[in-house]
C-alpha cells in the first residue's frame, strides 16, 4: 500500500499519458537542469512548455563548490555520489517498491555511465576546454543553508570533490528505472574551511558562476546528445 503524499505507478502513468497527449514529441533523453542552468533549454528547437500546475499527479518543488583541487567555474563530470541524506534515511525510494518500475534494491555501482563519460571527455578536448574539466566525487547534502566550517571540514576529510543540495535523488530514480545516466557538476564557488576567512557563500554568487558558463555547458551537452546512440539507451 502507498502512503498518502506518495505517487504510485498510477499516478505516474496519468502523469505521462497527459503529456503524451499534449505534445508530439517522444523524447529519449530527460535533462535536469540546476540552478541558473536553466538556459540549457533555449538549445532545444521546437520546444513545448508546461505549467507544472497544469500538469496532473506532477509534484512541485534543483553549481557546487569544491574542496580544493577545483576553482570556480571549474566542471567536474560526477563519476559517482554520496546521498548524506540517503545515507541518513532520506531517499526518493523510500516506501513500498513498485517492481514495475525496478527493484527493491538496486545497486548503485557504476551508475554513472563509463562511455557517456569518456564521451564527454572527448568532446571537452575538442572544445579546447579540458584544462577546467575533471571527473570527481559529488557530494549531496540537504540544504538548504551552506555548510558550517566544521561541516565543510569533514567534507574535505571524506575526499568529496564538490558538493551541492541535489542531483542525487534524480540520479537514483533514473538508474533505479533503467535510465542510463551522466552527470556534470559546475563549482560555484569555494568552501570556506577556516574561522580566519571572512568569505562567506550566497546563492547569487552561484548563479553568476552559472551563467558565465551557460554556453559552454549548452555546447558541451547539445554535443553529447548528438553522439547518443539514443535509440538503444534511455539516457537521463
Ligand atoms: O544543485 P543545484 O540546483 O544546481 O543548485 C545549487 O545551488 C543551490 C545553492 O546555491 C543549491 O540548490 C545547490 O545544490
Ligand atoms: N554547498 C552546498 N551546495 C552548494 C554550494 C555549497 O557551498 N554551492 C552551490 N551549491
Amino acid at each position: 500500500m502507498h502512503s498518502k503524499d506518495q505517487n504510485c505507478h498510477e499516478d505516474y502513468q496519468k502523469t505521462a499519458d497527459w503529456l503524451l497527449s499534449h505534445t508530439q514529441h517522444r523524447p529519449k533523453v530527460a535533462i535536469i537542469c540546476g540552478s541558473g542552468l536553466g538556459l540549457l533549454a533555449d538549445a532545444l528547437k521546437c520546444q513545448d512548455f508546461f505549467k507544472y500546475s497544469d500538469i496532473p499527479s506532477f509534484p512541485q518543488s534543483t553549481g557546487h563548490f569544491s574542496t580544493d583541487s577545483y576553482s570556480c567555474g571549474d566542471l567536474m563530470i560526477i563519476r559517482d555520489h554520496i546521498n548524506f541524506p540517503g545515507l541518513a534515511g532520506l531517499n526518493p525510494l523510500n516506501g513500498p517498491n513498485d517492481d514495475k518500475f525496478g527493484p527493491r534494491f538496486p545497486p548503485m555501482s557504476g551508475v554513472y555511465d563509463k562511455g557517456l563519460r569518456k564521451m564527454a571527455f572527448d568532446i571537452c578536448k575538442t572544445m579546447g576546454i579540458s584544462q577546467y574539466v575533471q571527473e570527481g566525487v559529488y557530494c549531496m547534502v540537504g540544504g538548504p543553508n551552506f555548510e558550517s566550517i566544521a561541516e565543510a571540514r569533514l567534507l574535505h576529510r571524506l575526499d568529496v570533490d564538490a558538493v551541492g543540495m541535489s542531483t542525487a535523488p534524480e540520479v537514483l530514480v533514473a538508474s533505479h528505472c533503467g535510465m542510463k545516466v551522466f552527470g556534470l557538476s559546475l563549482i560555484t564557488n569555494k568552501v570556506v574551511k577556516s574561522y580566519e576567512d571572512n568569505e562567506t557563500v550566497n546563492h547569487e554568487a552561484v548563479l553568476e558562476v552559472s551563467k558565465m558558463r551557460s554556453e559552454t555547458l549548452q555546447t558541451l551537452v547539445t554535443e553529447l546528445i548528438s553522439r547518443m546512440d539514443i535509440n538503444n539507451n534511455n539516457t537521463v
